[in-house]
């Protein structure tokens, strides 16, 4: 397996999403992804970055003094390299959980990984690049986001997970899109339909703003 990575960020922060929100955590942002997300706050890591090996990134981990790692992009799993971290990140005891754009077959991650898998919704542009066979690699390890940008994608995302049973898989995540689909808006539909979904914001942005490596 490689022993190098494209890695544009390593930093130290509180978790702003998902079930772990507010837990410190240390974010691997590596770097390219294959889509383009109409809403994608991460663009900066489409390109640059730098190639470093893995005992280095995993001496910056380990510099935290934190035990709780979050491996993002770009796209992670378009690294074939990202098992090794995985592996080396769960053996040395790290609770570690991955983001990905639910584009690439998520059945070859650690099983120890939490893996927090994105349906891509129409309003994203990106709809048509899901990798749908992974919904039945997800366990209740996992959790099933959809990002959110009008009425008209949660409309569709209700859709889905009433079809699917989603909620039965793993725990669901609806996310508005920062600064376009208003909370308020959201909170108030997944209430009067009685979703059995977790709604969530992005705390990290509440906190300091879009930017990045924080
Ligand atoms: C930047 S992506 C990187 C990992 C992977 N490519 C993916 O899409 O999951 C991490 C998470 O941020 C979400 N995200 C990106 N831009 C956002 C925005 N403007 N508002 C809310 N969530 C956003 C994505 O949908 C995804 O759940
Ligand atoms: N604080 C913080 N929490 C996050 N959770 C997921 C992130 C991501 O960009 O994938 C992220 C991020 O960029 N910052
Ligand atoms: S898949 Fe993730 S990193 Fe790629 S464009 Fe979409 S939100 Fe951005
Ligand atoms: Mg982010």
């Amino acid at each position: 397996m490689r022993e190098t990575l494209r890695i544009t960020e390593i930093f130290h922060s509180l978790q702003g999403e998902t079930s772990r929100m507010g837990l410190p955590t240390v974010f691997v942002r590596l770097t390219g992804c294959p889509m383009r997300c109409t809403y994608c706050d991460s663009a900066y890591a489409f390109t640059g970055g730098e190639t470093r090996h893995l005992d280095d990134i995993m001496a910056q981990i380990a510099s935290y003094d934190c035990k709780t790692v979050c491996v993002t992009g770009g796209e992670p799993l378009v690294q074939k390299g990202v098992h090794l971290l995985f592996k080396r990140l769960c053996d040395a005891g790290y609770s570690v959980s991955v983001e990905t754009g639910g584009g690439e077959p998520i059945a070859g991650v650690d099983p120890r990984v939490s893996r927090i898998f994105d349906i891509k919704t129409p309003a994203s542009n990106e709809m048509q690049n899901m990798h749908w066979p992974a919904l039945d690699d997800l366990n209740e390890r996992d959790e099933i986001k959809f990002v959110l940008v009008n009425r008209a994608d949660y409309e569709w995302a209700r859709e889905l997970l009433q079809e699917k049973r989603l909620h039965e898989k793993a725990p669901v995540l609806f996310s508005p899109v920062w600064e376009t689909l208003p909370p308020q808006d959201l909170a108030a539909w997944v209430l009067e339909d009685r979703l059995p979904v977790r709604m969530q914001v992005q705390l990290h942005k509440i906190l300091w703003g879009e930017k990045p490596g924080v």
